[in-house]
């Protein structure tokens, strides 16, 4: 690579920069428009109020962390608030001590996956060097538990300044709206998930950071070859988080190879963990169903028993994060890997638990909006090019899993029955 495109232009970012002045007014005011037009759009079309049922469904499902959060957006992204943190940016940045690791800023920390990153990470690195961020309010012990800051990764501003304030050298980027939210709620979902990715590599180019973004299965769609989907293949998804994957994919890779940005990308299966929710998608039925096996014995699954799509236990998909950041450059002969654990459909997932709770009784009323997404995504996935190339390895199948799962919620539901 020519020592030119090695570094992210100091011209184009002084331009960048002044640019942004106005620009993010501009910007504001148009996406204010735009927000308004989209909103009146949305209420007019019948297929779009038809999602809004599932919006507000999901809004009123207990195990859906991100409705929350994807009100708490609409209010917050397009003020014109600035910035309160800068005293709360350089109080953390005083702890960090003064040694190789890296200082890594977590966005959208608050989400299923985030708090667990930040505890696998800080374990490794220390405390101090791992800040969590997202525009939500932590709870008690998150926040107790390491450094939490606000921010919204539509303000560039704010994003800049906490990673020049606590001298940020390695950013995960979780900030999203997941599949079926994204559905529900598109110019949300094109504001956060591409203006927000586009604030992100700016930053990371013009700051030099490492910059991890997850990708995920929802990357591919009906086009794409599903059983099993390489890494590299036709990728046209029908949701706009899976063009807006697709977009981060590239633009991250644009950046690699333009200005030298060491970017990094999983595509990450369907996630599932015991102590934290997921935010909104298709694969949420793989969390739930242990939560009401071992509170009510019952579940409803919403999707079509015989759907298999790859999933992954918590654990793994954390480590494998981490093992990526950390692999050697000269490993990574591409900058966006799959990363695969198992397969299952609902009825697979439904036997392995009634082998531990034969009582659990499952019916299915099936979700249009999201059974169509999961038909449109990969049954398995092919991961051999990051187990050949940085030796990912997942631990967890399905028994362990579902053992895993029973063993953390049944006893977190003895704990609550006791106290
Ligand atoms: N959980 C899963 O099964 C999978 C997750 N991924 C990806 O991993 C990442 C993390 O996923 P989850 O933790 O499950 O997502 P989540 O939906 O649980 O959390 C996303 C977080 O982003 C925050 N957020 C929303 N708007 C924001 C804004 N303007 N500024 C800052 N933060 C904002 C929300 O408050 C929320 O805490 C996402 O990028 C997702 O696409 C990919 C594949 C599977
Ligand atoms: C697989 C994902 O990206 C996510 N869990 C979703 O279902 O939207």
């Amino acid at each position: 690579m020519s020592t030119q495109h090695n570094q992210f232009d100091r011209r184009d970012s002084a331009l960048l920069k002044e640019q942004r002045g106005e620009a993010s007014y501009t910007a504001r005011k148009r996406d204010t428009l735009l927000s308004f037009q989209l909103t009146y759009w949305y209420l007019k079309m019948p297929v779009v109020r038809a999602l809004s049922k599932v919006a507000k469904k999901a809004l009123l499902a207990p195990v859906c962390g991100c409705q929350v959060s994807a009100v708490a957006v609409r209010h917050v992204s397009f003020s014109p608030r600035q910035v309160t943190s800068a005293s709360d940016a350089s109080f953390h940045s005083v702890s960090f001590s003064e040694t190789d690791h890296p200082k890594v800023l977590i966005t959208g920390g608050l989400g299923q996956l985030g708090v667990g990153l930040a505890k696998l990470l800080r374990k490794r690195f220390g405390k101090n060097n791992v800040i969590l961020s997202d525009i939500r309010k932590p709870p008690t012990h998150v926040f107790h538990s390491g450094p939490f800051i606000y921010s919204d990764i539509l303000d560039y501003k704010n994003l800049r300044e906490i990673v020049v304030n606590n001298r940020i050298t390695w950013l995960v980027h979780y900030s999203a709206l997941l599949s079926a939210v994204g559905e529900a709620n598109v110019p949300l979902a094109r504001a956060v998930n591409i203006t927000g990715l586009h604030n992100i590599l700016d930053i990371a180019a013009e700051h030099g950071l490492r910059l991890f973004v997850p990708s995920t299965i929802g990357a591919f769609g009906p086009t794409s070859p599903r059983n099993p989907t390489p890494d590299l293949c036709v990728q046209r998804p029908r949701t706009i988080y899976g063009v807006s994957k697709v977009h981060a994919e590239l633009m991250g890779e644009y950046y690699h190879h333009r200005y030298g940005l060491d970017f990094r990308c999983l595509r990450y299966p369907g996630i599932i963990s015991a102590d934290s929710q997921p935010g909104g998608g298709t694969t949420d039925y793989a969390v739930q169903i242990f939560h009401d096996a071992v509170k009510t014995g019952k579940f409803e699954c919403n999707l079509k028993p015989d759907t298999r799509l790859p999933m992954m236990y918590i654990d793994d998909c954390l480590r494998a994060t981490l093992e990526v950041m950390e692999a050697p450059v000269e490993t990574l002969s591409m900058r966006t890997y799959n990363i695969n654990a198992m397969s299952f459909t609902p009825d697979e997932l439904a036997q392995e638990v009634q082998k531990q709770l034969p009582d659990l009784q499952v019916t299915y009323n099936i979700d249009p909006v999201r059974q169509a997404i999961a038909d449109s995504w990969p049954m398995n996935f092919d991961d051999s090019n990051a187990r050949n190339d940085w030796s990912w390895k997942h631990d967890y199948d399905l028994p362990e899993l579902v053992q895993t799962m029973l063993n953390f919620i049944g006893s977190d539901s003895q704990v609550a029955q006791a106290s």
